[in-house]
Parts: structure tokens; sequence; C-alpha cells
């Protein structure tokens, strides 16, 4: 594995930005754990460790923060490293220069290089400004949000058109961020054998670069009109997609609802394919995709990339909008994904509510049976946790709408899930398609 070492860089592969070696070859490489040259991806034989940093304003809770670094550590652990120390700094906003202030910076610096701590992970995106003077500071890897959320993209795409659209993702990430990424190298290098890249070289890497997104957006638009022509003979039938945050069960539930074999993982990312399964309920066939999740600050040219993906879910009749219960920013959660919906058009498509993993959910007063009596919670700045019986009306209440709880692991409700799933598609079908008949005859 290609672990640059604290203090120093390897010569070689390590004077180019960490996403244009495997990059510039043309295929979607991993990023933190890098490609061996025969194409295969090393396991990790020794751990990367990764320091956390975040910048929260001044208002968030400090509860907040916590669940944000959480996330930051699971999506890390995700990509194949641990995260071993997080450092904060309330500031009203990111320092322009180094996203962090001189003294934390030198903070990090210490830990960084008295531990051996492989890299630098930022909660936020990074300019490539901040990118070049972080790595000339801290000498290790730096790695922000997108090109993490990036790397795990590149870990988990099987299929053509996923692998093509995170290449297309990670240029279109490497291309405002290949000058500076030099330049400062240039300058420490000193000539100790390391005949570095001039001017000339990253003008030739930036045109390549440009050239295979230009290759990457045609290719993306054939396997567009090929997946396009498949959905389209699917025409007469109605589509179900699920949809939801990173990691709360659509898969697992796709696997109990359709019979089909996803993987589904604790990890986050686990699906970046979109899967497709024909189910019958109440006699009527319809097809239910898997999709992949969504997470707070998405890649913006990672969600433009994966449009076809995400055709899916703007072409489907009905979405299965999946949340994780138990997750104590759930409420969050449904918010981003409300959003990310919006930003994708798919704001205004009928949507069933499916709350999952009631079996882990667990409200204030642990003692109570979780449909039981509402209780006082305590105040520690975090949302408070109401019985699920409570908490179903609150949602009813306010999506004039059914809502479902479920636990797709433990399969408790599902027939109540399938029973509203069953009637909503039936209607929907009745609707879309008035003069023909809802059963199999028709497929
Ligand atoms: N306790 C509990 N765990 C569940 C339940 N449903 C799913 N899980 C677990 O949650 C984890 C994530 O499940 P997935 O089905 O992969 O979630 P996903 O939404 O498809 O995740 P991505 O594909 O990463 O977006 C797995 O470890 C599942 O076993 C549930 O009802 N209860
Ligand atoms: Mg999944």
């Amino acid at each position: 594995m290609a672990t640059t070492q604290s203090g120093g860089r390897k010569p070689g592969n390590s004077t180019r930005h960490v996403g244009a070696v495997d990059g510039v070859k043309g295929r979607a490489g991993r990023i933190l754990l890098k490609a061996a040259d025969n194409g295969t991806y090393e396991t990790a034989k020794e751990q990367e460790t990764a320091v956390l940093v975040s910048v929260p304003p001044r208002r968030q809770s400090e509860a907040q923060t916590t669940e944000y670094l959480d996330e930051l550590a699971f999506l890390i652990e995700t990509a194949g490293a641990t995260a071993t120390k997080r450092f904060v700094q309330r500031l009203e906003k990111p320092d322009i220069r180094t996203y962090v202030g001189e003294g934390k910076l030198a903070e990090i610096k210490a830990y960084v290089q008295h531990e051996g701590t492989s890299m630098v992970v930022f909660d936020d995106d990074l300019s490539p400004s901040q990118l070049r003077n972080l790595e000339a500071e801290l000498l290790v890897k730096i790695v922000d949000r997108s090109l993490l959320i990036l790397d795990i993209f590149a870990l988990r795409a099987k299929s053509a058109t996923s692998r093509t659209q995170v290449e297309l993702a990670q240029y279109q990430y490497l291309l405002p961020r290949l000058t500076g990424l030099w330049t400062h190298l240039d300058k420490q290098r000193g000539g100790v054998g390391m005949k570095g890249p001039g001017e000339t070289e990253i003008e030739t890497d930036r045109r390549i670069v440009r050239d295979r997104i230009a290759f990457l957006k045609e290719k993306l638009e054939d396997l567009d009109k090929q997946s396009h022509t498949q959905r389209k003979a699917r025409g007469g039938t109605i589509r179900v997609a699920l949809v939801g945050y990173t990691n709360v069960g659509k898969s697992t539930l796709m696997n109990v609802l359709g019979k089909a074999e996803v993987f589904a993982e604790n990890k986050l990312f686990a699906t970046v394919d979109a899967t497709t399964r024909k189910v019958v309920l109440d006699n009527t066939p319809f097809l239910l995709s898997d999709t992949v999740g969504f997470i707070r600050k998405l890649p913006t040219k990672l969600i433009e990339s994966f449009k076809s993906t995400l055709d899916e879910i703007r072409e489907a009749d009905l979405l299965l909008h999946v949340v994780d219960i138990s997750h104590p920013n759930f409420e969050e959660q449904i918010q981003v994904v409300n959003d990310t919906l919006g930003d994708i058009g798919a704001a205004d498509k009928p949507m069933l509510l499916v709350f999952n993993k009631i079996d882990q959910y667990k409200p204030d007063d642990a003692e109570q049976d979780p449909f039981g009596e509402v209780l006082d919670a305590e105040d520690d700045g975090t949302a408070p946790r109401p019985p699920l019986a409570q908490l179903q009306a609150t949602y009813m209440a306010k999506l004039h709408d059914p809502v479902v709880f479920v636990s797709a692991q433990e399969r408790t409700n599902l027939d109540e899930l399938r029973e509203l799933l069953g009637k909503r598609v039936v209607a929907l079908h009745h609707q879309r398609f008035p003069y023909q008949a809802n059963t199999w005859a028709s497929e």
C-alpha cells in the first residue's frame, strides 16, 4: 500500500496529487488505498490512520458536532482506514488559507508528526489553495469530504456505468486542483533525486484530464441511451424506488421485499449500483429499485455525474423513503434526503415513509416499552426521543399520510408495509393504466 509517511514523501507516486496517478491512467481508481500496477487493489496490510478535523459554526451544538464527526469516522472506516484523533475548532467560518487557525494547525502538525498519522481528513471541501497550503504545512495526505466520498464510491462501483460515473466525478474534482498541488512540491523538493514536473507537464496533464472528461461524458451518454431503452421497455409497469440516507437499510428491505440478493453491509454506500427486481403485491406486479444512498454534503459533481443512476429515482412512480429511526440524527437525515431529491428534480413524487430499525430504537426512558407513555427527556442538547407511538402519530399528522414502522432485519411489521405498498401500487396502476388489467396477463 502506498502510504505517505509522516514527515516525508516517498519519491515516485506521491509527488502528484493523490487522485492523479490512477486517474491519468484512465480508470476509476482508489485514492486512499492505492491500486497496484496490475490494476488490482491491495488489501491494507497495515491500516492507515487518520486525524479528523472539523470547523463547526459556533451555533452548532456539541451533540451535533459529535454526530457529524462520528459520521466522518464511519466514512473513513468504510474507506479502509482508522480515525485515531479528532480536532475541532469553532469558528464563524473556516480559515481561508488553512481551514483551521494557525494555533490549531500547529497542534495538528505536532500530533501527526508524533504519531506518524497517514492522513488528515477534513469534514468539508477544501479549496485548491487550502489543499495546497495544508499539504505544504502538514506533509501528509490531505483528504477532504468530496475526495473521501469519491474514494468510497470508487471502491463500491461495479457496473460499467457507475465506474464511468465515478471516474468522471474524480476527474472533475481533480482538474481545478492540478496546479497548486504541483507548485508547492516543486519548492520543497530541492533536487534530491526527485525531478519534479514543470509547468509544461502540468499543462499536459490538464489536457489529458480534459480529454478524458470529454471522453467519459460521451461514454456515459451512450450507456445512458442503452439504459433508457431498457427502462422504456419496462414502460407498462409501475416503478417504485427505495431512497434514503446511506446505511438506513434500503438494500435489506429490497432483499426481504424483492427476495433479491443485494449486498447489504454496515458500511456507508454499500450500494452504488442501482438494482431492480420485479415484485408482486395484491396481484399487481411492479418494479422495485434499490438505489445509492444520500449523505449530507454530497459532492455536487458526484450528483451530476450520477445522472443515469439517479434517473431510476426521477422516473419512479412512487418513492419508498427509508429512514433509520434508531439514528440520533434521523430527522436531519430525512431533510437531507428531501433536499437531495429536490436537487435532482424528484421532489414532488408520491412518497411512502418507512421507518426502519425499530428493533434498535430506544426511547429516552430505555426501561419503557417503545410503544408506551410519553416521558420528559433529559436536556443534553440532543433531540428528545419519544416513544414510537408518539412519533408515528406526529408524522402521520404532519404528512397526512400513513407511515410504517418496521424492522427489515427482524422482519417486524412487514405485512403492514406490504399491505400499504400494495394499495398504493394498485392505485397508481389504475391511475396510470386505466384500461389495463392489473394482473400478470398484462405483463
Ligand atoms: N438493527 C437493525 N439493523 C438493520 C435493519 N435493517 C438493516 N440493518 C442493518 O443496517 C446496515 C445497513 O443496511 P443496508 O441494507 O446495507 O443499508 P442501505 O440503506 O442499503 O445502505 P447504503 O447502500 O450504504 O446506502 C446493515 O448492517 C444491515 O444489516 C433493521 O431493521 N434493524
Ligand atoms: Mg444499499
